[in-house]
């Protein structure tokens, strides 16, 4: 995606072909900086403190992170350790497994020597196969919101929930993909953007990306799409997903369930965007099966923001002394689930919708 007017990925190789770019999303929306990845160490840093997050980007990440660690110990053991250490950042986007995995499919077939070279190959073309994915989606996606105003005539209202925009993936995005699209056809569209407490990556990163591409929207709590939803000021919910069971139970930022309840309720489309390796088919029953990360209570009773001299700072927003507790995520059910929008097109959420889309996996 472009930020004003120059193209930016999330992830990129550095110009010694060594080192891997990556924007630090802790400093956004008030500061753009950039860090350069040199080791597998750093990777797994990057992912774990969440200078970069979204599940597709996890897995970029780590792609890279394992082409660090071959130029530190190319040996079976070597990758085998870097791929533990980097599987352990954070548990609940499967994209990581599945990046570690690819990349040891590829690796250890090969001679050491070959490993490194063949390492940044294979991360690379994840990169690229994530962004491809992601515009495939947001075209199929763009067909929906394209059928609303169709059939409304009017300026469509699309909410969103945390950030599953082009920050969340190497490119495009997966719910925000959609918007784009649509939004660059000329479709006239708006965004409720849940802040998503408590790390409020909607408020920093969705709000500040719709902002650079110029999409309407408007930044809202999180308690607040019920009430848009029973006043029909929603035409339909797209979010993003860090794992989708094969049977299509939605593991998303915590609040997504509740935001599908109360869509389900005033019978309003719920759309989940993904690519294809956020699908676990492994895994039948979410609720019981997908692990749920519980981070630092600080990020509930502590929250940066931007003071009147323009630095950046961080408050204390409960009481000393007040128990806190961090759940990242939540799992939606397939039966709130309108339809999953895929790289090869919109499914119902099932097993059987998926193994329409991908025959040849499940
Ligand atoms: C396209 S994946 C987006 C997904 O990832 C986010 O989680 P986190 O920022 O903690 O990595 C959130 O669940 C988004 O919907």
């Amino acid at each position: 995606m472009k930020i004003n007017g120059t193209a930016f990925r999330t992830i990129w190789l550095a110009k010694d072909g060594i080192g891997v770019e990556i924007i630090d999303q802790t400093r956004l929306p008030h500061e753009f900086v950039t860090i350069t990845l040199r080791s597998m160490a750093d990777a797994a840093l990057a992912i774990k403190d969440m200078w970069v997050r979204g599940a597709p980007l996890i897995g970029a990440t780590a792609a890279y992170g394992m082409a660090l660690a071959a130029r530190e110990d190319a040996t079976d053991a070597g990758l085998k350790r870097a791929y533990q250490l980097l599987h352990a950042t954070r548990p609940t986007a499967i994209n990581l497994k599945w990046a570690l995995d690819e990349m040891l499919a590829v690796l250890l077939p090969l001679p050491e020597t070959a490993r490194v070279a063949a390492a940044y190959g294979r991360a690379a073309a994840i990169c690229d196969e994530d962004s491809a994915q992601n515009a495939a989606l947001g075209e199929h996606g763009a067909a929906l919101i394209k059928a609303q105003h169709q059939a409304k005539q009017r300026t469509i209202n699309v909410l969103t929930h945390c950030n599953a925009g082009w920050l969340a993936t190497v490119d495009w995005g997966t719910a925000l993909a959609p918007v784009y699209k649509a939004f660059d056809a000329g479709i006239p569209l708006h965004v409720w953007v849940d802040e998503t407490r408590p790390r409020n990556q909607g408020a920093s990163l969705t709000a500040r990306e719709l902002n650079w591409h110029g999409v309407p929207h408007t930044v809202i709590a999180d308690n607040t799409g019920g009430h848009l939803m029973q006043h029909g000021m929603v035409d339909l919910c797209i979010v993003g997903t860090d794992r989708t069971t094969r049977n299509g139970d939605v593991c998303n930022k915590i609040g997504t369930y509740l935001k599908a309840l109360a869509a389900k309720d005033n019978n309003v489309p719920f759309y989940v965007g993904l690519p294809s390796p956020t699908i676990d088919w492994t895994v039948a029953d979410g609720v019981k099966e997908i692990p749920i990360e519980e981070r630092s209570a600080r990020e509930q009773t502590h929250i940066f923001g931007k003071d009147a001299d323009g630095k950046v700072t961080e408050v204390q927003v409960t009481p000393d002394g007040s128990p806190a507790v961090n759940y990242g995520f939540d799992v939606t059910p397939a039966r709130l689930v309108t339809g999953l929008i895929t790289e090869r097109g919109v499914c119902a959420a099932s097993y059987k919708g998926l193994r329409g889309l991908f025959p040849e996996r499940g």
